[in-house]
């Protein structure tokens, strides 16, 4: 029995052994055919498809996450983990970054390109984050910035779910924390590699606003003032009450009067005030309107978008449209109130806590569609200076708050003279001494009250034309951004 067992057994292990001599041989004869008539480089690449079916499976897992959203929006991911990562640095890092702004007081830390970071959430997921960036080729393109988060695969709803919107809410917390320096972005200047909670800025360049306008710098109307800081402060705590009523949470704002009465000065107190980046939009540069949409989408949250001299801007536009061959949308041809209408969709599609501001130093030749109502939330009038505003002006410049003799002989002027502030302010630099400084006023602003008066003759005798015809020239002058 036992022997018969084993005879069955040599048996078996020897047909095993035939069967597996001929798959051998099948196999070098197979080879050698494959050898003789398969090209080699279907050979390299049937070798690289068997190596990759083959190889053992990893249980890793990589995210990349771009630092622009769709190639254009900042993509908040790659931002909060720049931020949140320049908390992590370790002693095994070789190398990172540090950066100061002037106002800043805190240092900026951040991963410099191809250094790791080893992150662990909730003790047992452990993350591997890796700052890449590919240089441009060829001398063409952009720098493209990317980082790459690796896991295991297990723990990929948690990463997704709980772990990368734990590193949100972390970064807004640092960033919250630290003291912002407020930016100011155009398209005409070179990348700021170190902004605080990422770099670049899309198709925008940027500056720090280093303009020291406050709302208590500013010389106008009290209560106006008041009007403006509270409708900003209602406008940051209605982040509910936006959602609720289903309206975008933007505002929009019109300044208004004539050059050198502050407007510009009172946006930078707007984003001082707010600590919102201000991006300065110059409607003279645009072509299209996939430009604009292009520009438009890649401001952030919490920003003002400013459009300076809207009234010159868009004259300007038309004309070179039609006389340089410039590629531009003629389906979609720049017209003021359809790059209002323009603005107006994308823009309230787009993020939150934005404010728009529209200036200009004409507002009746404005076209009624940037005046329709609803359109901008609130028209603000900057006026000549009052007697109120030169107050503030003397205090700013010369630190007084009365002098016996020369402030009611100045507040007399002043409210009966069309005088700016921007003016009245030059007046006060001349001197540190007071004394000297109020008199150069005082002789400065009876030269402006002849000058009324003669204008006044003027305008009796029919030369009022000459004025308005200045008044052309200083919206070309704007157009054309002469220093
Ligand atoms: N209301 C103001 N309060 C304090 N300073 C002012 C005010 N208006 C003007 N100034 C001073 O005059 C300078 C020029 O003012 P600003 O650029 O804000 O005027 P603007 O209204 O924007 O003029 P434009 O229409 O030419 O753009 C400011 O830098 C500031 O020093
Ligand atoms: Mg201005």
């Amino acid at each position: 029995m036992m022997f018969s067992a084993a005879g069955d057994m040599q048996s078996a292990a020897s047909t095993l052994f035939s069967a597996y001599a001929s798959f051998a041989a099948s196999m070098m004869l197979i080879r050698t055919m494959a050898n003789d008539l398969v090209p080699s480089p279907v050979q390299t690449y049937l070798q690289s498809v068997l190596q990759y079916l083959f190889a053992p499976v990893s249980n890793q897992i990589t995210v990349v996450v771009h630092e622009h959203h769709g190639g254009i929006s900042r993509n908040e991911v790659y931002e909060a983990a720049e931020v949140y990562l320049g908390t992590k640095i370790s002693p095994n890092n070789a190398r990172f970054k540090v950066g100061k702004a002037p106002k800043q007081k805190s240092l900026n830390i951040s991963l410099e390109k191809g250094e790791e970071i080893v992150d662990r959430f909730d003790n047992d997921i452990e993350l591997k984050w890796r700052f890449i960036s590919t240089e441009p080729q060829y001398g063409h393109g952009n720098e493209k910035r990317f980082s790459e988060l690796n896991f295991d695969k297990r723990y990929k709803d948690r990463v997704v779910n709980e772990y990368l919107p734990s590193v949100l809410a972390k970064s807004k917390e640092i960033k919250d924390s630290v003291d912002k320096v407020v930016k100011l972005y155009t398209r005409d200047c070179f990348y700021d590699d170190d902004r605080y909670g990422g770099g670049g800025g899309g198709v925008w360049g940027s500056i720090n606003l280093d303009h020291p306008a406050t709302f208590d710098t500013l010389a106008m109307d009290p209560e106006l003032k008041k009007a403006i800081i509270d409708d900003l402060e209602r406008f940051l705590k209605r982040k509910d009450f936006y959602k609720k009523v289903g309206k975008a949470w933007k505002r929009g704002y019109l300044l208004y009067g004539p050059p050198g009465t502050g407007k510009s000065s009172l946006i930078a107190a707007m984003a001082n005030y707010l600590k919102f980046d201000v991006y300065d939009l110059e409607l003279t540069s645009l072509y299209s309107n996939s430009e604009l949409t292009r520009i438009l989408v890649s401001t952030t949250n919490r920003s003002i978008l400013v459009i300076e001299d809207v009234d010159c801007s868009v004259e300007m536009q038309d004309r070179k449209a039609g006389t340089t061959g410039r590629p531009y949308d003629h389906n979609t041809k720049l017209t003021l109130s359809g790059l209002l209408n323009f603005i107006d969709g994308l823009w309230s599609s787009c993020g939150d806590e934005r404010i728009i501001i529209f200036t200009t130093n004409y507002r009746e030749r404005l076209d009624p569609a940037l005046l329709r109502p609803g359109r901008m939330d609130m028209h603000i009038h900057m006026s000549y200076c009052t007697s109120q505003g030169f107050k503030i002006l003397a205090s700013n410049y010369l630190g007084i708050h009365h002098h016996h003799a020369l402030f009611g002989e100045i507040e007399g002027l002043i409210e009966n003279l069309e005088v700016t502030p921007a003016e009245v302010a030059e007046e006060l630099m001349k001197s540190e001494d007071a004394d000297i400084a109020l008199a150069g006023l005082v002789n400065f602003l009876k030269r402006k009250e002849m000058e009324a008066s003669e204008i006044a003759e003027d305008k009796t005798n029919g030369l009022e034309v000459l004025r308005e015809e200045n008044e052309l020239e200083l919206c070309e002058t704007k157009k054309l951004k002469i220093p």
